[in-house]
């Protein structure tokens, strides 16, 4: 029975949760046990007949019993003081319960927090494992900035040694600088001194050049300015048949000697003597560049504003197209690639004076009175007629003729070589076509000095003539005969226009062969004129030989009016 309360308050405190044993402290199970009856009575019995009996005499039963009212009293006092304990603890337990209840509330809204936060938290979940990639990635990026970090102090220290070296090489830079410039000072004053002394040359040269012009042309002049060189061909097998005399003494003269033999055997045979006599007369051996350097004077002139007329008359195979044409080496070339090569060398020399040049050039075929263009390179049934126009200027032009503007002499060189082609289709068709031809090459030169506003403009003609031979009449006939009558009447009209010109004549005859009409403007007074006369050195050219001597004798003997140049 005295454990029972004991029991009870352990079931008490065996019932409240966990939470509650913390605030069920000792003193509190105290009193709960006080507030329990029967513990009380139990108490108040141990006392009086357990500890008060024991000090008294057996018999003395009323001081016993004196002792145990004062006990009573001493007790029930006790007793008061703890029921007002007891009520005070009582009290003191309803604040606590009160206490304990509103912790309960405040533990249960807690609980209901902790709850709530723990749903909050499972959200939050992947905004952790976020977070995790964040901060791995943060750490990541840490790392590659102290990398950069690292790096850019290294490019800091680089650059800040290349600050210093460029400073070091701006300095040098600048005193270099500092220095070229008084260097330039100096040297811009130096060209423009020499500027001044360049102006003043240049104006001495062109004086200069003037003066050279006048002299060239006064030699020109005194020489003629119709000028006959014979050429002599080398025989086949080399050196020079009989009838031909040179003297060594001079190079103007050539004999031709001619054995007549007594028919009768009784005197002896006779020799005669044709005497001529030319401005040069050239052997069997002359080179292609001494005929040249005779001429080059002539074509120079060309370029001071004169018209030139250079061509070659002779007997078929007597050296004409040799002559002017000439072979593809450079010893055998002609005279027409030397005059051009002459003529560019020259203009661009002319250019350091201020002088700017424009060529063009024009090959034309005559045959049978009729013009063909030989640097024509379009399909043969396309080939177009033309015809000889002279302009209000007085100038000669052809219709439909390719005139073609060239620039270096390789360049003339290929259309040397597109006329021989045409020439040589042609040819395929008539036998030796080319000797019975005229073939006539125009470079027609335009220059202008801006600087000095003065132009000049000429032609340089060059001039391979048919065959002269003369054929008897009863030896041709047809498209022969037609040939000839065409050579024949062309070249003889070629000494009359010439004759015409020398004895100054108001007429001249120009239209009455396409030669002379082509020629017009070179072969007036104002041009300088030159012809070849070749001959063939084999005896049996004999006949033609003398013809084409007494042609260029006459030719020889013209003095057309003095030349005057095209310079404005
Ligand atoms: N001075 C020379 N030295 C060496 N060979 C020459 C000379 N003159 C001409 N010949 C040669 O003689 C041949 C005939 O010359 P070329 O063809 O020039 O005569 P051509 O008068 O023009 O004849 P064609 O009237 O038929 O055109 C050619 O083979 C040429 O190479």
């Amino acid at each position: 029975m005295s454990r029972l309360p004991v029991m009870t308050s352990k079931r008490v405190l065996t019932n409240s949760s966990s939470e509650n044993a913390q605030v069920m402290a000792p003193a509190q199970v105290w009193i709960r046990l006080m507030q329990n009856d029967h513990f009380f009575l139990f108490l108040l019995f141990i006392y009086l007949f357990g500890v008060g009996a024991s000090r008294r005499k057996p018999w003395d039963l009323k001081g016993k019993v004196n002792d145990m009212e004062d006990k009573i009293r001493n007790f029930q006092t006790k007793a008061r003081s703890v029921n007002e304990e007891m009520e005070a603890l009582k009290g003191s337990l309803s604040h606590s319960q009160s206490r304990v209840s509103q912790l309960e509330k405040e533990v249960e809204q807690q609980r209901s927090q902790i709850s709530k936060y723990e749903i909050e938290l499972q959200a939050l979940s992947h905004v952790r494992q976020e977070l995790e990639k964040v901060s791995s990635d943060k750490s990541f990026l840490q790392k590659e900035l102290s990398n950069l970090e690292e790096k850019y102090k290294v490019m800091e220290t680089l650059r800040d040694s290349q600050e210093t070296e460029l400073q070091m090489k701006l300095s040098v830079q600048e005193s270099t600088m500092t220095r070229l410039q008084s260097t330039l000072r100096d040297r811009e004053e130096e060209v423009h001194s020499l500027k001044e002394m360049v102006a003043e040359q240049k104006e001495e040269l062109h004086s200069g050049e003037m003066e050279r012009r006048r002299l060239h042309n006064t030699i020109q002049e005194l020489k003629g300015n119709i000028r006959v060189f014979c050429r002599v061909r080398p025989l086949v097998s080399g050196g020079l048949s009989k009838h031909i005399q040179l003297p060594a003494s001079d190079d103007k003269s050539i004999v031709l000697a001619k054995t007549e033999e007594s028919h009768t055997g009784k005197v002896a045979d006779t020799q005669k003597n044709y005497n001529f006599s030319f401005d040069r007369v050239f052997g069997p051996q002359a080179s292609q560049q001494e005929i040249f350097e005779e001429i080059s004077l002539l074509v120079q002139s060309a370029l001071d504003g004169y018209n030139v007329c250079v061509f070659a008359y002779g007997q078929t195979g007597s050296g004409k197209t040799y002559t002017m044409e000439g072979e593809e080496y450079d010893d055998t070339r002609g005279v027409i690639p030397r005059a051009v090569q002459q003529v560019f060398k020259a203009g661009q020399k002319l250019a350091a004076q201020g002088w700017e040049f424009t060529f063009t050039a024009s090959f034309v075929e005559i045959y049978n009175e009729t013009l063909r263009d030989l640097l024509y390179t379009g399909k043969a049934s396309k080939r177009p007629e033309h015809e000889i126009r002279k302009m209000a200027s007085n100038e000669v032009t052809v219709t439909n003729l390719t005139y073609e503007k060239v620039y270096t002499e390789d360049q003339v060189q290929g259309l040397i070589a597109v006329a021989k082609r045409n020439r040589s289709t042609a040819q395929t068709s008539q036998n030796d076509r080319s000797s019975r031809s005229h073939s006539v090459f125009q470079l027609h030169i335009e220059g202008v000095n801006g600087g000095r506003d003065v132009t000049c403009k000429s032609t340089l003609c060059l001039v391979d003539l048919a065959g002269s031979e003369r054929m008897m009449k009863s030896q041709s006939q047809g498209d022969r005969f037609k040939e000839m009558t065409a050579i024949n009447s062309s070249l003889s009209n070629l000494g009359i226009v010439i004759t015409s010109l020398a004895n100054k004549e108001s007429h001249i005859p120009y239209r009455n062969s396409k030669l002379t009409y082509l020629l017009q403007g070179c072969l007036g007074g104002n041009s300088k004129t030159l012809m070849f006369v070749n001959i063939s050195p084999e005896s049996d050219s004999f006949g033609e030989t003398l013809n084409s001597l007494r042609f260029a004798s006459k030719v020889n003997d013209c003095v057309i009016g003095t030349a005057s140049s095209n310079k404005k």
